[in-house]
């Protein structure tokens, strides 16, 4: 496992305050997806936030063995409610920030075919994105994060405002696309049961720790509960129940 981002001793405070996050640690690995929970408040944004570049810290963040120092394309980043740019069709979104990389036409058109299909949007290309439903939105969000290949996404509660049956397809369709695009992902998530499905590791903050308080393999990546045996479902339930009381401490 190469690590790409390298967090040690990673403390962030907003102006006079205390600290919101004291000397974390966090390793996210090459083509890893990091899930990562705790309760309301506690941190999270936070630290996505600083391994994005949005804000200053104290200690070591690096990813790839540099610094981060700022906001870089090679770090893709989703919000719950990303904003696309209205006046723009689908595809023009999509491709946004390879034209402003000034690629050339034929490569910004290859690679925003390429994931038109890959969010199975081919059909929409040139539809307005005020014209599309809230699950579309956010996986035009996505693909754009993807275009530049970035090694890695950051996802802040990107399906949070999607009912329970597009989440759900959204979390087979991010799988599908981490499998294909070979990117590392950091998503925060309030749902274990998404957590459960998508993370390679489940990373998990309480409200009082300030920091990273366990980070544990989980082997249900991908695996919905009607793949799982009797057995495995209880084991499953043990494993949810163990990372609750973990948040709850
Ligand atoms: N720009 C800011 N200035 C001052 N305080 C902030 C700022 N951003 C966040 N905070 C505070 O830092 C704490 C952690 O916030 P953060 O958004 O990182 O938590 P979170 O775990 O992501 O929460 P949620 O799950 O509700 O999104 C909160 O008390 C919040 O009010």
């Amino acid at each position: 496992m190469t690590a790409l981002i390298v967090a040690d001793g990673l403390t962030v405070r907003y102006g006079q305050q205390a600290p919101i996050l004291w000397q974390t640690d966090l390793t996210i690995a090459t083509n890893e997806i990091v899930a990562l929970v705790g309760p309301s408040g506690c941190g999270k944004s936070t630290l996505l936030n600083a391994i994005a570049g949005f804000i200053p810290y104290e200690g070591t963040l690096t990813m790839a063995g540099d610094a981060i120092k700022g906001p870089a394309s090679q770090r893709g980043v989703v919000f719950q409610n990303s904003s696309l740019y209205p006046w723009y069709d689908v595809a023009q979104n999509i491709g946004f920030g390879l034209r402003a990389a000034q690629q050339a036409p034929a490569v910004v058109q290859a690679r925003v075919t390429q994931l038109l299909q890959l969010i199975d949007l081919e059909g929409q290309a040139h539809k307005k994105v005020f014209a599309l439903s809230g699950g579309m939105r956010q996986r035009v969000a996505i693909a754009r994060a993807l275009a530049p290949r970035p090694p890695l996404l950051l996802l802040d509660e990107p399906f949070g405002a999607l009912d329970a049956f597009t989440r759900q397809k959204m979390q087979q369709l991010m799988l599908s696309i981490w499998r294909q695009e070979q990117v590392s992902l950091l998503l925060i998530t309030h749902d274990l049961n998404e957590a459960l499905f998508c993370g390679s590791r489940i990373a998990v903050m309480t409200s009082t720790s300030r920091q990273l308080i366990a980070t544990l393999a989980n082997p249900y990546q991908g695996r919905t509960e009607p793949e799982l045996s009797g057995v495995q479902l209880q084991q499953r339930e043990q494993f949810q129940q163990r990372l609750l009381t973990l948040i709850n401490q």
